[in-house]
C-alpha cells in the first residue's frame, strides 16, 4: 500500500468540502504546449525513449504517423530512440507503410512465440514491451487523424521533468466521424457509456481522467512491467487501475492534447470492446480487494467539458444514488 493507495485515498470529497480528485486534476494535469521537445532531450539526461503504435490494418494513417514522428522527433531532435510499429495481425499493407515510413515493424505473433499468441491490441502492447529497450515506453494509437507529434511530447513531459511522475495519460476533445463529416463531439462512446461509470461507481480516485481509454499515453519501462496486460481492449482501463493500485494518485498525470481524430467503429464493434472493460474491471475488483462490502461504491459521476471561454477542461459532478426498494410483499408483511 502506498500513501496514496485506495484504502489511504479518500476517494470522494471529505466532510470539509476538500476534493481530492479535483485537486490532483489541478496538480497534475499538464498541456503539451507547457513542454519544448529541445527541453525534454535534454531531460532524458541518458534516458532512452520508445514510441509503440500497435496497428492493425492501419494502412491509411499509420506512415503519416510514423513519418511525422520520424522527421520531427528523431532526426529532428533526438527526442525518440526507436520507432516501433506492432503489426498486429494486419491483412493490409500495414507493415509495408510503417517500414517505408521509417519504423521498425514486428510482427505481433514473432514476439515471444513461446508463450504463443492472442489476438487483439492488449497482446500488441505487452509483447512491445519485449521489443523495445526504452526507460520510458510512449502507446500512440496507428488510426490517428490530424495526428500532431506533440502528442508524443506532451506525454513525455511530465515523466521526463517531474520525479515521481510513472504514467501519463492524454486528454482530448473526441469528435465523431460519421462516415459523411467529422462531428466536433460525440467520440469516445465506449469512454462515456462504460468506462467512465465503471470507474465513479468502483475507482472514484481516477475519475478525474478526461479520457480513461484513450490509446494514447505514457509509462516508464519499470511501472509498465510491474503490471499484467488486460487482453484486447481491456488493456487500456487494465493499466490505469494498476498502475494507480501499485503507485497511487500522485504518480499518474495527464496532459491536454487538445483534439483526437481516429477511426470511429461501428456500435457492433463497441459492444465487444464494452465487454473488454467490464471484463477487466472485474477481475480487477478481485484482484484489488474491491469486492462488493470492501468499500462503499462512488455515488458522483464526473462529466468532463471544454470551457469554450478559458479553453480549459472543467469538470461538474452529478450525485448517482438510485438506491434500491424491498420487495412489496415484505412492505405489505407478506
Ligand atoms: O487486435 C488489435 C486491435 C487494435 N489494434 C490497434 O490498437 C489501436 C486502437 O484500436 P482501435 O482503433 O480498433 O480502437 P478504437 O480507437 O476504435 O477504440 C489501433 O492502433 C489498432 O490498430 C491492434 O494493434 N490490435
Ligand atoms: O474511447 C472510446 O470509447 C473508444 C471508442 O471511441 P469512439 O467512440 O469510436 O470515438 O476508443 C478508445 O477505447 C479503446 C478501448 O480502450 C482504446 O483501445 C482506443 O485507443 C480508444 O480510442
Amino acid at each position: 500500500m502506498t500513501e496514496n493507495s485506495p484504502t489511504a485515498f479518500a476517494d470522494r470529497i471529505d466532510a470539509t468540502g476538500v476534493d481530492p480528485v479535483r485537486d490532483w486534476s489541478a496538480r497534475r494535469t499538464y498541456r503539451a504546449a507547457d513542454f519544448r521537445p529541445a527541453d525534454l532531450v535534454a531531460a532524458k539526461a541518458g534516458r532512452r525513449v520508445s514510441v509503440v503504435l500497435p496497428a492493425r490494418n492501419e494502412e491509411s494513417t499509420v506512415g503519416v504517423i510514423v513519418e511525422a514522428l520520424r522527421t520531427e522527433l528523431v532526426i529532428g531532435v533526438p527526442l525518440i530512440d526507436e520507432l516501433v510499429v506492432v503489426d498486429s495481425h494486419s491483412t493490409d499493407t500495414t507493415a509495408a507503410v510503417a517500414r517505408t515510413a521509417g519504423a521498425r515493424v514486428v510482427a505481433q505473433g514473432e514476439i515471444l512465440p513461446a508463450l504463443g499468441d492472442v489476438p487483439g491490441k492488449g497482446e500488441a502492447l505487452w509483447k512491445s514491451l519485449v521489443a523495445t529497450d526504452g526507460d520510458i515506453v510512449v502507446f500512440l494509437d496507428s488510426d490517428l487523424r490530424e495526428f500532431d507529434t506533440d502528442f508524443a511530447v506532451g506525454l513525455l513531459g511530465p515523466l521526463l521533468t517531474e520525479p515521481g511522475v510513472v504514467f501519463s495519460k492524454g486528454a482530448f476533445d473526441r469528435p465523431l466521424d460519421d462516415g459523411r463529416t467529422v462531428l466536433p463531439a460525440g467520440g469516445g462512446r465506449v469512454t462515456e457509456l462504460v468506462a467512465r461509470p465503471l470507474l465513479a461507481t468502483h475507482w472514484p480516485a481516477l475519475t478525474g481522467f478526461i479520457q480513461p481509454l484513450g490509446g494514447e499515453y505514457a509509462g516508464t519501462r519499470a511501472a509498465l512491467e510491474s503490471i499484467p496486460f488486460a487482453g484486447a481492449y481491456g488493456v487500456d482501463i487494465g493499466i490505469l487501475i494498476d498502475l494507480y493500485e501499485a503507485f497511487g494518485l500522485d504518480a499518474l498525470a495527464q496532459v491536454d492534447l487538445g483534439r483526437r481524430v481516429h477511426r470511429n467503429s461501428p456500435d457492433s464493434a463497441l459492444a465487444v470492446m464494452a465487454m473488454h472493460q467490464h471484463l477487466a474491471v472485474l477481475e480487477r475488483l478481485q484482484r484489488h480487494g474491491r469486492v462488493a462490502g470492501a468499500a462503499a461504491p462512488g455515488d458522483t459521476l464526473r462529466l468532463h467539458r471544454r470551457d469554450g471561454v478559458s479553453g480549459e477542461f472543467v469538470s461538474e459532478s452529478v450525485a448517482v444514488a438510485p438506491g434500491e426498494r424491498p420487495p412489496m410483499r415484505e412492505v405489505r408483511g407478506g
